[in-house]
């Protein structure tokens, strides 16, 4: 396959332009999956100190605070993606 039908661009220039687009998406994706896997374990701390503490692993205030976060900086679908955020970090409720 060429670079252009990789691409689903018409022309060489085009196509070199998405190429190196591309690897900028995927350098971005490999550091955004690095700040989940960190958010993951940050999270993980807080949810043992409370369970040790003798409380629950949730924290739905918490959550709605999250939620709102992500909402007031991406819109309705980052309300999707903090959720999302939150069931790889606490697993599914
Ligand atoms: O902030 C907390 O209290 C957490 O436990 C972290 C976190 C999160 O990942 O953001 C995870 C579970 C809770 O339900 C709320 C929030």
């Amino acid at each position: 396959m060429t670079a252009i039908d990789v691409t689903g661009a018409h022309t060489p220039e085009a196509a070199g332009v998405i190429t190196g687009a591309r690897e900028r998406i995927d350098a971005l994706d490999d550091r955004i999956i690095g700040l989940i896997q960190e958010r993951t374990a940050v999270s993980a701390v807080i949810q043992e100190a409370r369970i040790t503490s003798g409380g629950r692993r949730v924290n739905l205030s918490r959550e709605m605070e999250v939620l709102g976060h992500y909402r007031d900086a991406l819109g309705r679908p980052g309300t999707a993606l903090a959720m999302t955020l939150l069931e790889l970090c606490r697993g599914r409720i």
